[in-house]
């Protein structure tokens, strides 16, 4: 039988300290619950003593979320310990967690006390703790810059005042994985009532080695790792949950321990914290970045197309991502626009393989992606050339103030023929996009709107990407240029004339079909 890992996760409490906008109580409701679909064994959820707002967040999250053990973070202070102990008193399972500094530097520069000093309002905290529950945490903060034989004294002394899980942060993220796992080791090894508590660790990303210490201090004997989702925490973060737990699942072989975690729910998990919590996920971050599962070169798609695992390690639906991807960029080879013109219900005779990467190589050089609308207009147009396109824009008009609704008036040459109208919205890029609707007599629905600077400072060109979708189907559209306003309409414009072509081409598709 494996031993197992209990997930602690903190999302809440160190994960929310790094936002630019504390979350609300509703927020963190409808994260907890998420977070308890996870599986954790523990969550914390915040610190009731910091703001009434936090108190009554915690408060709720006991009464309402079932599940893990719900946990509250207090200083070794009397009113923090308090605090923590009434907030958590309608949870199934409460645990309160104590923290004291036990570093020389945070001991002589921020508490201005000696150890002994420490270890007694430790033992004081802890005791006053256990009236509330019998499940309290000690974490000494900054252990990781702590001389060992001090971590061994202030440990023993908490077990005795009662702690039943022992944390070691490595608080600013500064020991390596060696350092860590001897640290644990130490601790095991030298304080005699270690076994009448877990060993927990807390590692913080400063170097990148969050992920790593903590793997680490499992290979040492910790079993319970506090993590968050996205990795999400003070400064460069914490250690992440999702890349932790898939280190143990992927590779139980190695590490001979498991965790209950319930990794399905991880992707849903993700996206929810990433948007929530206003922080997006890195494109490339393992496990839940929007690349994670994504191939792009030919000879990757080549292989993954022959063997999924030659280049997954995991299959994506193991962490709730619903499929693998394939993006068709310019180090794209044959086989894999084969096969997605396949999935698309084409044959080989119904295109010239040559003729159709040579297109598409230059437009990939050209765009970037190439979508499957990109590569259907290939087949029936062979080449896309820009001039060939429906809508033209002449002039984009916007005015916006503070005081008076926005309004835009857009030209467009249809056919060669300008066509203008002019609207109101709640901004300007809005009024700008019903013009346009009014103009074309469609309406699209716009599911994504990214606006970024290209370049520096305030010469910078604003780029527009528009996700729009138009009858069941996805356009991409981009658009640059110095105000923001014609970049937008230069993206919307851009999806309007790949909705034109996609039905040309459905309509020649249903041409050779009656031919
Ligand atoms: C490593 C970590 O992530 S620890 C958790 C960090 N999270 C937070 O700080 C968020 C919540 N914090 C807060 O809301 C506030 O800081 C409070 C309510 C806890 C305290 O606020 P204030 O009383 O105004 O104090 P302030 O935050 O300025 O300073 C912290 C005080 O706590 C003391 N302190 C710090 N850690 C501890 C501790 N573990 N136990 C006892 N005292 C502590 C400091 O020495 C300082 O005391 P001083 O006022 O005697 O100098
Ligand atoms: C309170 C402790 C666990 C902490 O957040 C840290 O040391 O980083």
């Amino acid at each position: 039988m494996q031993d197992k890992v209990w997930i602690f996760d903190t999302t809440l409490r160190d994960g929310e300290q790094a936002l630019k906008a504390s979350l609300t109580e509703e927020d963190k409701i409808q994260l907890a619950h998420t977070i308890s679909r996870l599986n954790v064994d523990v969550m914390e959820v915040g610190f009731p003593v910091s703001s009434p707002a936090d108190f009554r967040a915690v408060q709720r999250i006991a009464a309402e979320v079932k599940g893990p053990a719900i946990c509250g973070l207090a200083r070794a202070v009397s009113k923090d310990i308090d605090a923590c102990g009434e907030a958590l008193k309608g949870a199934e399972q409460r645990r309160i967690h104590t923290f004291i500094a036990t570093s020389p530097l945070h001991l002589e520069h921020k508490l201005r006390m000696s150890l002994d000093d420490a270890t007694n309002m430790a033992i004081k905290a802890i005791s006053q703790a256990r009236k509330y529950t019998d499940d309290v945490e000690f974490s000494c903060e900054d252990a990781g810059r702590t001389p060992h034989a001090d971590l061994c004294r202030i440990v023993e002394a908490a077990i005795n005042a009662g702690a039943s899980t022992i944390n070691l942060p490595d608080t600013v993220g500064y020991v390596t994985p060696d350092e860590y796992a001897a640290m644990i080791y130490h601790i095991r090894n030298n304080v005699p009532n270690i076994d009448k508590a877990r060993l927990s660790v807390h590692c913080h990303n400063d170097l990148g080695l969050a992920v790593a210490n903590s793997i680490a201090a499992v290979q040492a004997g910790a079993r319970q790792i506090e993590c968050t989702i996205n990795g999400i925490g003070e400064r460069a973060g914490n250690c992440s949950l999702e890349e932790v737990a898939m280190i143990m699942k992927m590779r139980q072989d190695h590490l001979k321990v498991h965790t209950d975690i319930r990794s399905e729910e991880i992707y849903r998990a993700s996206r929810q914290v990433a948007k929530i919590c206003n922080m997006p996920v890195q494109p490339n971050k393992a496990i839940v970045g929007e690349n994670a599962f994504a191939h792009s070169s030919g000879i990757h798609q080549d292989g993954v197309l022959k063997a999924q695992n030659t280049y997954e390690i995991m299959a994506p639906e193991t962490v709730g991502v619903p499929s693998n991807q394939l993006n068709m960029t310019s180090r794209s080879g044959r086989h894999v626009i084969e096969h997605r013109l396949t999935e698309l219900g084409y044959q080989k005779s119904d295109y010239d393989m040559d003729s159709l990467y040579e297109s598409f190589l230059a437009l990939a050089d050209q765009k970037g992606t190439v979508y499957d609308y990109d590569l259907e207009a290939m087949i029936y147009f062979n080449q896309i050339k820009d001039k060939d396109e429906r809508y033209q824009l002449q002039f984009v008009n916007a005015s916006s103030n503070s005081q008076s609704i926005a309004s835009a008036t857009v030209g467009i040459a249809l056919n060669g023929e300008l066509k203008q109208e002019a609207a109101t919205g709640n901004g300007p890029v809005e009024a700008a996009f019903v013009a346009i609707e009014r103009i074309t007599g469609m309406a699209v629905e716009v599911v994504e709107y990214n606006l970024d600077a290209t370049g520096k400072g305030a010469s910078s060109l604003g780029q527009v990407d528009i996700i729009a979708k138009f009858d069941g189907k996805q356009y991409h559209g981009v658009g640059l240029a110095a105000d923001i306003v014609e970049a937008s309409v230069r993206a919307m414009i851009r999806v309007y004339n790949l909705i034109d072509r996609a039905q040309k081409v459905s309509s020649l598709k249903q041409q050779r079909k009656a031919g």
